[in-house]
């Protein structure tokens, strides 16, 4: 029987990496951070997967080991793993490294490593902490990217709501094994594949989330199909569209293709989704490779308007300036403008800066009652 940890058992660990191991029969060792989820795990040994359109029989995993990070069971799980997926955001993947470097001491056979979070290359940021922590024994990294909405079912101990989804795109640049994943795709140049969902997808999902959320709704899909949040989408893609299929080197009918599937998963209301959770970790998604600003960058290097690309970031500065202290968020520990300008290396009278300031003000100003499309 191959065995697997998977690092961080939240939404995607337990509601989307499981299952596909449980498929295959893998020995699945879940590691948290979390105490009362790792309780939760423990006494309960067991949760359910339920699927958003209610298309496929909800998935009963069961069977598992649950242990603390940093534990001496954890050290022995990862030091006995065939396969290390992570499930626990970009910015933690340091955190793991040093978790895998305990675990790895003296590890004799091949551990490989795959990452399972959002980012333009989440597994080279992966591979660079391992290498930082001078890990000696063998191992390979991979990465995959998750297309699939995952998210816990408010009301329960453990159970999850997922996509019916059965794609598991992988990196294979390193880890050139076949793969036994249902679903399975080797994917060669990762980087440019995900950078493509990065940029049309995510920012899509980063428009959606951080103009829902300055707009004070919860529900991810409702914000979506708002009309002043659709048209605000559409005005974008009308322009960024022809931008990215330029940038990428694929024809204007791919691209449109796969922005409006983003575009039709996003606005149906089956898929239970919420600005909050999609919003969360604004420092990393302002930063200068992610959804916010490559895709404004790209449109300034076509000579198109970056306006709701700088309205997007002033709506995540916002978020983040309320959403300080919860739920894991950092501190802004300065304004939100020398913060932005921080995160970008900008100065303060670059126009870019100047164009975010501006619809921060305006943000500010009408807080009560944004309407995008007036304040553009
Ligand atoms: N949930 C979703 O729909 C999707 C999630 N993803 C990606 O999946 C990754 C995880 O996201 P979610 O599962 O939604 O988040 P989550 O917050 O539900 O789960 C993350 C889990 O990791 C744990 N954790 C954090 N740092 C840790 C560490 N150093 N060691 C051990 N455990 C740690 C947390 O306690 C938490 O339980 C992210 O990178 C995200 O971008 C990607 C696409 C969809
Ligand atoms: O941590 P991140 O980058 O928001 O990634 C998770 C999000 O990515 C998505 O797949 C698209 O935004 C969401 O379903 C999910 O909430």
């Amino acid at each position: 029987m191959k065995k697997a940890v998977v690092i961080g058992a939240g939404q995607s660990g337990r509601g989307y990496v499981a299952r596909y191991l449980y498929e295959k029969g893998y020995q699945i060792t879940f590691i948290e951070e979390n105490e009362e989820l790792i309780k939760l795990l423990d006494e309960d040994r067991a949760f359910s997967i339920h699927f958003y359109h209610m298309d496929r029989k909800p998935v009963y995993i069961h069977g598992f080991r649950v242990y603390k990070t940093y534990s001496r069971q954890a050290e022995a799980a990862i030091a006995d793993a065939d396969f290390v997926f992570t499930a626990v955001g970009e910015q933690n993947l340091g955190d793991v490294a040093k978790q895998l470097k305990a675990g790895m001491e003296g590890k004799q056979k091949r551990t490989v490593v795959i990452t399972c979070e959002n980012g333009i290359n989440p597994g080279r940021v992966m591979r660079t902490h391992m290498q930082n922590e001078k890990i000696e024994a063998n191992y390979v990294v991979s990465q995959t990217a998750i297309f699939c909405s995952t998210v816990v079912i408010r009301g329960t101990r453990l159970d999850i709501l997922s996509q019916n989804e059965t794609y598991f795109p992988y990196d294979c640049d390193e880890f050139t094994d076949p793969f036994d994943f249902n679903g399975a795709v080797p994917i060669h140049d990762f980087e440019k594949f995900f950078k493509r969902k990065i940029y049309t997808y995510n920012c899509l999902a980063g428009l959606i989330s951080y103009c829902g959320y300055v707009k004070g709704y919860e529900v991810y899909g409702e914000a979506a199909i708002d009309p002043d949040v659709s048209d605000t989408m559409d005005q974008l893609l009308a322009e960024l569209d022809p931008c990215l299929m330029e940038y990428f080197g694929i024809t204007m009918e791919d691209q449109t293709a796969f922005s409006q599937k983003a575009l039709k998963k996003f606005k149906d209301l089956y898929i239970l989704d919420y600005t909050i959770k999609n919003g969360r970790a604004p420092y990393r998604k302002l930063g200068p490779t992610e959804r916010i600003m490559t895709p404004m960058r790209i449109l300034m290097d076509h000579k198109k308007d970056p306006s709701i690309m700088q309205f997007v970031a002033a709506a995540a500065l916002v978020y983040w300036e309320e959403r300080q202290g919860k739920n894991g968020e950092p501190m802004l520990e300065k304004d939100p403008i020398t913060t932005f300008c921080e995160l970008n290396d900008l100065q303060k009278d670059d126009p870019i800066v100047k164009g975010v300031e501006k619809y921060l003000e305006k943000i500010h100003q009408n807080r009560e009652h944004v309407v995008i499309q007036e304040l553009l």
